[in-house]
């Protein structure tokens, strides 16, 4: 019998999840129910008259994919500066992060001893015990305090704005723990290679990434051409009614299927695949799933102030990704990227400016600026150009800047996270619930991982197509 599938959230989760949906002759029609005015989620670029794009999400993504958006691309190699260059700001200095093997057998600051001893370390330390530790114990058990307090402390902050101190090594570095578990150490390991089965025959794009080394790509008009051309595919399907402004407001399940409520009307289904935020699917549940809701109520999200910045010439002084800031140097400024280094296509064409976007809060929000209600863009803009005036030496204003205060942006997969996974999982298969899960709030929080888990809802459903 072919179904009807609602699919919750008009992010880049929800909108994999339709495309794939709309391709399977096992399904009737698929329906997409976005809250807001627009799909993407956090996907969301500032296209300026001039031709400038600002990013306010992701700027740029790992591993590529077939999306028929080849000519839209912008590689960026792994041998360019924006790959090679990231910096940390520690003791009110930049520092760039070791690389090669010089910077594995030199002393490196902000580091006070050659990397290499944390490798050996490494390989004389025992497998640990625990099911799940916090990223800092695991770091610092198995490399050393002073790799956890600093490299460590910040790529948490740069990843997920989060704290290595309550973070989950098992569900937020998988490959990192995996390593530990399989090859009793993680030098070991990378040295061995992953164990890995069969895998598909590289498309041509791929082949295209690897021979060239791509370590991230943008798109020519910014990250929200993304949604914008998986939303155009969904809707030539003609399998796939896609509807903005309709916030669901509640679940209630009916024969083997599903009422979906709106604030202005309700829609029918035989499942539902969700890809909101496990929080905002917990508020919408029914009473009798209150155990489900309270497992998705524990996967916490943090929010990111984000301030985009045009400054007149080229001001800064090192080129690079960015950097980051670790917690002890700094809670509450999370780190700088220097967007016009590894994008410089989306700079305004002609007279050189420099963009950057400095980024605030996420776990330390509360601490180091209060609620999020009762903090103006204005303050943000302040702290953004007081950040890079100390830590680039940038004293001229901006000509140009963006506020956006995005709240609860980034899930956090805290110690323990892949238990609460097993009891959800669990809950649906015991309870028969037509209900499949995607989105960030669960298997990772990169695009690619996002992109991944929209496929596998739609694929547990309907096979692969
Ligand atoms: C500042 C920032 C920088 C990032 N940088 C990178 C990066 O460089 N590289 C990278 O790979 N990833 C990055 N990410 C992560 C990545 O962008 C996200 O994890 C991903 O976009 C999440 O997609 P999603 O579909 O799971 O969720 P979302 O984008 O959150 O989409 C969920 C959708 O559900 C809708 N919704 C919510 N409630 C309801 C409701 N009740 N009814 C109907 N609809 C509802 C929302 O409006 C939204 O459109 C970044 C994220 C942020 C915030
Ligand atoms: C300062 C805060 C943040 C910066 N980016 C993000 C935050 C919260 C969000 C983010 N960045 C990346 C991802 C995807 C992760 C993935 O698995 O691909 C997310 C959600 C990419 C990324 N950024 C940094 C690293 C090490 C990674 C992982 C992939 C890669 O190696 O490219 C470091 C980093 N992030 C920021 C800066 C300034 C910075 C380093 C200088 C900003």
């Amino acid at each position: 019998m072919q179904k009807t599938v609602a699919v919750l959230g008009g992010g880049v989760g929800g909108l994999t999840a339709c495309y794939h949906l709309s391709k399977s002759p096992q399904v009737s029609q698929v329906v997409l129910l976005e809250g807001s005015g627009r799909v993407g989620g956090w996907l969301s670029s500032t296209r300026r008259a001039d031709g400038a794009v600002f990013e306010r999400g992701p700027r740029g993504v790992r591993h590529v994919a077939e999306l028929g958006l080849e000519g839209e691309l912008l590689p960026v190699s792994y041998r360019s500066v924006a790959a090679k260059n990231r910096f940390l700001y520690v003791g009110g200095r930049l520092h760039r992060m070791p690389t090669g093997l010089g910077g594995v057998i030199r002393t490196i600051p902000p580091f006070s001893r050659p990397l290499v001893l944390s490798a050996l370390k490494d390989l004389v330390t025992p497998r640990g015990a625990a099911e799940d530790e916090t990223v800092h114990a695991f770091v610092t058990r198995r490399l050393g305090a002073e790799l956890a307090d600093l490299a460590v402390d910040c790529l948490c902050r740069g990843v997920f704005a989060g704290d290595c101190r309550v973070l989950s090594v098992r569900s937020c570095f998988p490959p990192l723990f995996s390593l530990e578990r399989e090859r009793g150490s993680i030098f070991l390991g990378m040295l061995l290679g992953a164990r890995s089965g069969a895998e598909a025959p590289p498309s041509a794009l791929v082949r295209r990434s690897q021979e060239e080394r791509w370590a991230q790509w943008s798109l020519r008009r910014g990250m929200q051409t993304l949604p914008e051309a998986l939303e155009d595919r969904l809707r030539s399907s003609g399998r796939v009614h896609v509807h903005k402004h309709a916030a669901v407001t509640r679940l209630e399940t009916q024969g083997s299927g599903w009422e979906i409520k709106l604030q202005d009307g309700s829609v029918k289904a035989d499942h539902v695949v969700s890809a909101l935020p496990a929080q905002a699917l917990a508020s919408v549940l029914p009473p009798a799933a209150q155990s489900l809701s309270e497992q998705l109520r524990e996967i916490s999200m943090v929010t990111v102030a984000v301030v985009n910045l045009e400054y007149e010439g080229s001001v800064l002084p090192v080129p690079g990704f960015g950097h980051l800031i670790p917690s002890s140097e700094d809670r509450g400024v999370l780190g700088v990227v220097y967007d016009s280094v590894a994008f410089p296509e989306h700079n305004r064409p002609g007279d050189p400016s420099t963009r950057l976007t400095v980024m605030m809060g996420g776990a330390w929000f509360q601490e180091a600026y209060g609620n999020v209600g009762d903090v103006t863009e204005k303050f943000f803009l302040g702290q953004a150009t007081r950040a890079v005036r100390s830590h680039l030496g940038v004293s001229a204003q901006p000509i140009w800047s963006s506020v956006a205060i995005l709240k609860d942006c980034i899930p956090q997969y805290h110690v323990g996270h892949w238990k609460r996974l097993e009891n959800i999982r669990h809950y649906i298969g015991h309870h028969n619930l037509p209900l499949t899960l995607a989105g960030a709030s669960y298997g990772g929080v990169s695009v690619n991982d996002v992109i991944f888990s929209g496929r596998k809802a739609a694929e547990s459903l309907v096979g692969e197509v």
